[in-house]
Formats: structure tokens, sequence, C-alpha cells
């Protein structure tokens, strides 16, 4: 691992709970269901490095986990352990992510660019450029919910590029648009890459991937399979896509349905031990590898559920907001309920009505 790198991913894994109903899930986030939550590792420990000026084509084969490492790098989901950083703003572009779709065309430009931090005058001055890029005519006044896949993706082209953030990430975005487009693409993420911008690029498309990439990364069922030189890499990937091809119907679906097995078995514990095995050996003098390890592993991981000082936060709060409620709702003040809780039973009723003007307890 080189120090002067742009993106460093260490030990990255993802875990995705398969819930049954909206209820279990949650329950899991309040940690009160003891029923065992079917797991899913979509990255099984991935670690790479990405340099400066750097373009990283990301290969495999559907469900292989190239989208979860991409918005994990960018930020849009968290990993479940490992290290992720990224020296620099990251940008998106992918064909279901980055745009709201209550949100007009213009809306979202505006809110894209304000995320990124720049001003209502800058945004001005370049929303005419994104627009004739975009090219999407008068939808751009319309909510993106009412766009084609080819528009949104046009759209979410236009904005990331012009924002000029310092790390580019294409997820398969140029796969829908037409012949045109595809070209103004090219062209701009050429332009990126003269300026030594870093950029990763998702494609199913090998032929792209040879066009724009210094590096690819093979990933396999959540596995880092290989890095290494766009012509070995791509090299090696055809060879695997023509045996799987190869295969009977039947075969196919074995080897799909063992790989996605051993993703529901894996097992994060063993796989954090043999991590502190791999380190002390290349370190036998450290004495402290498996706490540095469970660092790496969990010390800038944000929990997806709640944590026990959360959890009785919330309770108290809750319990306090009944109270109030309740307090309010029998009409005596806060002191006297104080003084009297059983008050809070007995409610003042105010009569209302013409002559009336008694309080009855
Ligand atoms: N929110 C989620 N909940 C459960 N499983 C998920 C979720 N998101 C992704 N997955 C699973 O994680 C695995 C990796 O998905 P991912 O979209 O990253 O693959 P991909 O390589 O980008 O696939 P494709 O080439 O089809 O776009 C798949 O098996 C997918 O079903």
């Amino acid at each position: 691992m080189t120090a002067d790198y742009k993106i460093k991913v260490q030990n990255v894994t993802k875990e995705f709970d398969l819930f049954k109903t909206r209820s279990d899930q949650l329950k899991a986030f309040f940690s009160i269901s003891n029923r065992p939550i079917p797991e899913f590792w979509a990255l099984k420990g991935i670690s790479l490095e990405v340099e400066p000026g750097e373009t990283l084509g990301l290969i495999g084969v559907n469900g292989s986990g190239k989208s979860t490492l991409s918005n994990i790098i960018s930020g849009v989901i968290p990993q479940t352990t490992g290290v992720v950083d990224v020296r620099g703003d990251t940008s998106i572009v992918a064909i279901n992510s980055g745009l709201r779709g209550q949100l007009t065309g213009m809306e979202n430009i505006r809110l894209k660019a304000l995320m990124m931090g720049m001003t209502n005058h800058e945004i001005d001055s370049m929303l005419d450029d994104i627009i004739a890029f975009a090219d999407i005519g008068d939808f751009v006044y319309q909510p993106v919910k009412s766009y084609s896949s080819g528009m949104k993706s046009r759209l979410g082209f236009a904005i990331a590029v012009h924002i000029n953030p310092d790390i580019l990430i294409i997820d398969e975005a140029l796969s829908v648009g037409d012949d045109t487009f595809y070209q103004k693409c090219v062209e701009k993420i050429q332009q990126f890459k003269e300026a030594g911008k870093t950029i990763i690029f998702v494609s199913h498309s090998l032929k792209q991937i040879e066009m724009m990439c210094d590096r690819v990364a093979w990933i396999q069922y959540g596995d880092l399979k290989q890095i290494g030189s766009t012509a070995e890499v791509v090299g090696e990937y055809r060879k695997f896509i023509k045996w799987f091809k190869a295969l009977s119907k039947k075969d196919k679906k074995k080897y799909q349905n063992e790989a996605k097995k051993k993703q529901k078995a894996f097992d994060i514990e063993a796989y954090e031990k043999q991590v502190v095995a791999e380190r002390q050996q290349e370190n036998a003098e450290d004495h402290h590898v498996a706490r540095e390890v469970h660092k790496d592993f969990y010390g800038s991981v944000i929990s997806e559920t709640m944590s026990w000082g959360n959890r009785i936060l919330t309770t108290v709060v809750g319990v306090a907001v009944v109270f109030l409620m309740l307090v309010n709702v029998s009409g005596h003040s806060l002191t006297s309920v104080v003084q009297h809780p059983s008050h809070i039973w007995h409610p003042t009723t105010t009569l209302k009505g013409p002559g009336v003007t008694k309080s009855v307890k």
C-alpha cells in the first residue's frame, strides 16, 4: 500500500439484512427482536487503492458488488467494516442514484451544487452549461420521476461533471444514453483524465473499460478476484466469461447458488481473525495487532442499530413526551400534577355554552 493514494479501501465488507417485513426491520433497529435475521454479505473484505489521476475500472458479473463498492466510496451508504479513506470530493453518476424524484431537474441541479458547497452565484453561472449538456429540453422543469432512464442519466452526468469534483464515479451511466450523448460523455471523461482527476468507472462493456481505464479491479461475488493492468485483468475476465457461458443452464445456476450461499454464510469474526494472522505474519514484533485490526474494522463505522445509550435516551424522551401530553389533556398545571400525581387521572372539564362559565373538576 502506498502513502500517496486518492482512495484507500481496506478490509471493507458490506452486510445487508434480508428482512421479510417492515416491522422486522424496525424491531432490529431498536434491537428488540431475538429472531435471527438472514444476512447477505455483498462485500466480503475488499482492499484496494486508487492513485491520484488514475482511472480504475470495476468489472464483474451481475450482483458481484460493483455498485455497492462505488456507493460506499462515494458515501451514499456506509460500509459494515473496514477503512474507507477518500481524499477529495466525490460525485457519483449512476442510473438510479443521486437524483430526487420529487424535485424538478432544475431543483436537483441546485440541490446537488449546494451540497458540494457552491454559492447561488456560482450555480447561476454554470446553470446554462448543465442544461445545454443534459439536452433534455423543457423536462428540466418537470419532476425527475417523470424522466426516462436515459434522461436521468443525461441530467445526472451533466450535473456531476459540471460541479467539477476531485473524484468522479460513473456507475453504468453511459449504457442508457444514445450514441451522441455517449460521445459527449466520453469527451468529457477524457477532459477529466487530462485534468488529472481520479475516476472510478463501472461498466459491463469491456470495450469501454479498455478505452477508459488505466487499471481494472474484478469483483466476483463480494471478493476482489484480481486487480492489475487493464489488458491483464480484462483478458482473465474474458476467459472466465467464455468458460461460464459454455456451462449448461443447470451448472450456471449451481455456480451462482454456491457463490450466494458463501455470501450468506460469511463469518465476519473468522475474517477478522484471518486478517490478524496475516498482519502478525508480516510483523511478528507488533503485539497489538488484534487491537489495531479491530479498530480498523470498526473504528470508522457508524452503527446501523441503536446503542444502549441511545435506547435509554429514546425511552426517557418517549416517556417524558407521553407524560406531558397526559398533563396537557388533564387540564391541570404541571406543578399540580407533580405535587398530586393522581390529578392526571381526574381531568378538569370546561363546560362551554351560553351562560356557562364554571369549570367542573
Ligand atoms: N439494499 C440491499 N439489500 C439486500 N441486498 C442488496 C441490497 N443492495 C444490493 N444487494 C445485493 O448485493 C449484491 C451486490 O449488488 P450490487 O448492486 O453491488 O452488484 P453489481 O455488481 O453492481 O451488479 P450489476 O452489475 O447487476 O449492477 C447483489 O446480490 C444484490 O442483490
